[in-house]
């Protein structure tokens, strides 16, 4: 087996994955190497997984609207082998020959930098290989569960974001720290499939804190009618776990101590690259790798190493991944070709990225918040709708929920940012994606004329709150 490629990939995640799929098709050889399973986090313990345990929650949700329909009991039990189903059984026999296919050498093991140019892969049956490439190196190791350093709480062994999306039983009672995605995503699964109590407990004022106020206002309103108790401004101070995996007391900053039978932690994320041998190359080890916009790392001279994906910290989504993975794979190849200058860049980062959080309701937006706007300079302006007040919302089910807001670059007549609330909003993003990363004049968007009725009318509705 040869040694040598031209690009070298550690991490088999989507942003792995796709940095080999184009370096390859740009000419070049590739070998990827992967300590755990090929697809990564988000085929096995992320993306897949938590919306295959949200979509009958989501689903059931849409039938209580619906006047004539009724819904029995959710089978857990078929939930969770249709999510077993969805990660392949934890199996990625499927994902090695779809590398193999492309084709790049798959490598099974730990990798390490190893000084310039050098990865060092400790095999799975304990061997060792020194890989070598000609062009470059490309960190694709993603990220871990971040555990916050509260007394008790590592050694109770919390849940995080792998053992919730894996879960063969839904707790009783189930604790939440944390108030971002993941949190509102999973304590959403849990307890629409079943769990009698589940607590957020949530250190800031707000849920989804990154988005617009009003998406984690509309969310904790429907959290608090499904019986979620969602404690905000409520820190954890210490956790007791006598017995491994038996019941947990949660005390808190506030108020009485909580007991519950498992708890989960979701408070944020750190770069895996504890243990890269980021040092042997100069860099600090256990931070995230800043890169440029070609996915270059800044810090290490003659441009030989790259990273994508969560471990540059630039947006912590598989699409944003996968995109910054194509990037970087045509990058290499144009480079190596010796188009040094390759006008390939990462430009989609800068507008904001994309994101849907799979809530009922759902949220999701692009782009900038009014606030982030403002901030940033920009002369802004929010326009805000009603997404009930939408003939086609209002058909989709009684009660439906939701709101809209825009916010517009009054200099330049383009929109900055798009935030949907509301069931099922998250197929809106994409248009609202092209309008922000196009920079569609709104007065060109007048002519882009939605379908009567769909919930898309709600672009006409905008666009006339802000005056055309
Ligand atoms: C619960 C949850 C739900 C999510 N849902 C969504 C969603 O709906 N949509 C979305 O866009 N994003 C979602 N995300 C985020 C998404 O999972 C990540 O952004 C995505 O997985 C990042 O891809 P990646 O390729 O950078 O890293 P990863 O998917 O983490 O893959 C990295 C790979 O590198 C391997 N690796 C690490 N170190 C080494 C090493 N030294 N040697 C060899 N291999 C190594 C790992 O084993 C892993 O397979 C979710 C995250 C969580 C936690
Ligand atoms: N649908 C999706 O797109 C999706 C779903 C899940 C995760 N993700 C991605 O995964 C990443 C990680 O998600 P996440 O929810 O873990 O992170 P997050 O950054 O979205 O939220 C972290 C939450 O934890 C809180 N927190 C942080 N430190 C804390 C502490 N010491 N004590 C108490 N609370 C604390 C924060 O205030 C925040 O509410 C996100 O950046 C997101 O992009 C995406």
């Amino acid at each position: 087996m040869p040694d040598e490629f031209d690009v070298i990939v550690i991490g088999a995640g989507p942003a792995g994955e796709n940095v080999v799929d184009r370096a390859v098709r740009g000419g070049l050889t590739a070998a990827i190497v992967e300590e755990r399973l090929a697809g990564g986090e988000c085929a096995y313990w992320a993306c897949v997984p938590s919306k295959a345990l949200l979509r009958p929650v989501d689903l059931a949700g849409e039938v209580s609207r619906v006047p004539g329909l009724s819904l029995g009991e959710i089978d857990v039990a078929a939930v969770l082998a249709r999510r077993d189903e969805a990660v392949s059984r934890y199996d990625d026999g499927g994902q090695v020959r779809w590398i193999e296919g492309v084709p790049a050498e798959f490598v099974r093991g730990r990798g390490r930098l190893d000084g310039p140019k050098r990865v060092r892969v400790t095999l799975s049956d304990g061997g060792e290989r020194v890989l070598t490439a000609r062009q470059a190196v490309v960190l694709a190791t993603g990220s871990t569960a971040a555990v916050p350093p509260v007394p008790g709480l590592a050694e109770a062994k919390p849940w995080t974001s792998h053992e919730v999306t894996a879960a063969t039983a839904v707790p009783e009672r189930l604790a939440v720290i944390g108030g971002g995605v993941v949190a509102c995503e999973m304590a959403q699964a849990m307890h629409g499939l079943g769990a009698r109590t589940t607590t957020m407990l949530v250190r800031g004022g707000v849920l989804l804190g990154r988005m617009e106020p009003f998406a984690g206002e509309m969310v904790a309103e429907s959290f608090a009618e499904a019986g979620i108790d969602v404690r905000t401004n409520t820190g954890v101070v210490r956790v007791e776990r006598p017995e491994p995996g038996g019941k947990v007391t949660v005390h808190l900053s506030d108020g009485p101590p909580l007991e519950a039978d498992e708890l989960l932690v979701a408070t944020g994320r750190e770069p895996a690259t504890g243990d890269l041998g980021l040092s042997s190359v100069g860099l600090a080890d256990g931070a995230y790798v800043e890169v440029d916009d070609s996915m270059r790392a800044t810090g290490v001279p003659e441009g030989w190493l790259y990273a994508v994906g969560d471990v540059n910290g630039r947006a912590l989504l598989t699409h944003m991944g996968k995109y910054q993975a194509r990037v970087c794979g045509d990058v290499i190849a144009a480079r190596a070709g010796g188009d040094e200058l390759c006008a390939m860049r990462d430009l989609a980062d800068h507008y904001g990225a994309p994101q849907v959080v799979f809530t009922d309701p759902q949220v999701c937006a692009v782009g900038r918040t009014e606030e982030g706007a403002k901030k940033a300079g920009f002369h802004a302006r929010a326009v805000d709708y009603d997404l009930g007040s939408v003939t086609g919302a209002y058909l989709l089910g009684d009660g439906y929920r939701g709101r809209a807001r825009a916010v517009v670059d009054e200099d330049r007549r383009v929109l900055l940012g798009v935030t949907f609330v509301g069931p099922g909003v998250g197929e809106l993003l994409h248009a609202a994606t092209i309008a922000v990363t196009a920079e569609v004049p709104i007065d060109r968007l007048w002519h882009a004329v939605p379908s009567f009725p769909t919930v898309s009318e709600v672009w006409l509705r905008l666009l006339e709150a802000y005056g055309l």
